[in-house]
């Protein structure tokens, strides 16, 4: 039996999105791996938390792993997939895949674990009538802070995918989950159509101009005025930062958060090439009664501010679509190149948490990232195909099927 591969959980950034890409790979390549001092970096004594520990069993159950140590607040995981290939039977018959979590752990972190798993886990599959098409609902918070929003999902992340290949990804809000103001469960449903054959391999490296920005305000009603005007207030002092010499196109949306602590506002950029660059905070400073105007004027600042970082570095991403591109740069088929742009003329450094994928990818697929954001990924899939091609030739169909396919069971 293979030896696991080791992974000290406290390399670089030293917390759950190390896990999360360790599992989902080890899990789609069959790779054993024990990981030690998981999320050692982080305060609070580090281990497995709610969100993690879903994460973790799932994708143990897609690949059905042998997984020892888990557990809530676990340092060490070893974990063993037996199957490669999993997209069990019981999710292909138009069945939805539900993850739930009793805690508003965020959804969209459990989603960045497990979607790779279920966009690349069917390449190569020797049957014909099986159904691509796949639902996964997954419970727990939709807005919670030092994560992916659902908004972001929607308006950065699912579109930057299309961009570089993978069919269009749906997302349906059925109900906002928080981490501000009263804890509070929520769920989502992703609809996506998993890969046929391995992701060509992608070029993000042409910026363009800034042509619209939306803006998404989730607060509390009595805000909704307030909120307008500093954004107007900004757009107008800030509209030749953000727009340069294209004409201002403005989009306002608001949605009322329920709760006088909740305040979230989201600025997306939109360019010709249709890259899209986000920046967005969900306040989680005290909110005093009196001072909602501040706290909205704060937010208003901050968020355009980091908005114009990121357009003044003209790189075709955000630092968190960075973060995110890593997996899906390792697994396409040929060399990928992800712009990430320019400070005072130096390349802008990925952050901890994408040089912590890059190292995973590299520990367990041997890929290798170089300073101007190009990788050559593995082509995954390519083998399973040219297997599956094989047993069919030799009408050897089930056995090829049990090679590629886990039972959902
Ligand atoms: N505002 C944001 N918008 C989009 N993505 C974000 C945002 N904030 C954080 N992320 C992404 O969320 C992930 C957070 O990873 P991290 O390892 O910190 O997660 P975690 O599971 O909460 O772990 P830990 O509790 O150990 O910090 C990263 O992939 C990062 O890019």
């Amino acid at each position: 039996m293979a030896i696991p591969i080791h992974l000290e959980g406290t390399t670089l950034e030293g917390g759950g999105q190390l896990l999360r890409l360790a599992t989902c790979l080890s899990a789609l390549t069959s790779t054993p791996i024990n990981i030690t001092n998981i999320r050692g970096k982080r305060s609070g004594g580090g281990g497995l938390k709610a969100q993690h520990l879903t994460c973790v069993q799932w994708l143990g159950n897609a690949s059905h792993a042998r997984i020892s140590g888990v557990g809530l607040k676990s340092k060490e995981i070893t974990f063993t997939p037996q199957s490669s290939i999993a997209i069990g039977s019981e999710w292909r018959n138009g069945g939805d895949i539900r993850i739930k979590q009793n805690t508003p752990g965020s959804v969209n972190l459990v989603l960045q674990a497990v979607l790779p798993y279920l966009l690349f886990a069917n390449i190569g599959s020797a049957d014909a009538e099986m159904e691509e098409k796949i639902r996964v609902k997954i419970t727990g918070g939709t807005n919670v802070s030092n994560s992916p929003s659902c908004d972001y999902i929607e308006q950065v992340l699912a579109p930057m995918l299309s961009l570089i290949g993978i069919p269009p990804i749906e997302i349906q809000i059925h109900s906002r989950g928080w981490s501000q103001g009263d804890a509070s469960l929520g769920s989502v449903t992703y609809s996506m159509t998993s890969l046929r054959k391995p992701l060509p391999a992608f070029q993000l490296c042409e910026r363009g101009h800034v042509k619209s920005i939306r803006a998404t305000i989730i607060a509390p009603k009595d805000a909704e005025q307030r909120f307008r005007d500093e954004l107007d207030v900004m757009f107008e002092r800030r509209e030749e930062r953000m727009f340069r010499s294209t004409q201002s196109d403005v989009q306002i949306t608001f949605e009322d958060s329920m709760h006088g602590k909740r305040f979230y506002l989201l600025l997306v950029a939109t360019t010709t090439t249709g890259v899209r660059l986000g920046r967005d905070w969900l306040y989680d400073h005290g909110v005093r009664v009196g001072k909602i105007d501040s706290t909205i004027s704060n937010i208003v600042r901050k968020v355009s501010s980091d908005l114009i970082e990121e357009l003044d570095h003209e790189g075709c991403v955000d630092e968190y679509m960075r973060d995110q591109l890593v997996v899906f740069q390792a697994l396409a088929s040929g060399k990928s190149t992800v712009y990430g742009g320019k400070r005072k003329e130096a390349l802008l450094e990925p952050s901890l948490h994408a040089k912590t994928a890059h190292w995973v990818a590299k520990e367990l697929i041997d890929v290798h990232f170089d300073d101007d954001g190009g990788c050559e990924g593995v082509g995954f899939g390519a083998d399973q195909q040219h297997n599956a091609a094989e047993s069919v030739a030799d009408g050897k169909i089930a056995e090829g099927l049990k090679q590629l396919h886990v039972d959902g069971n």
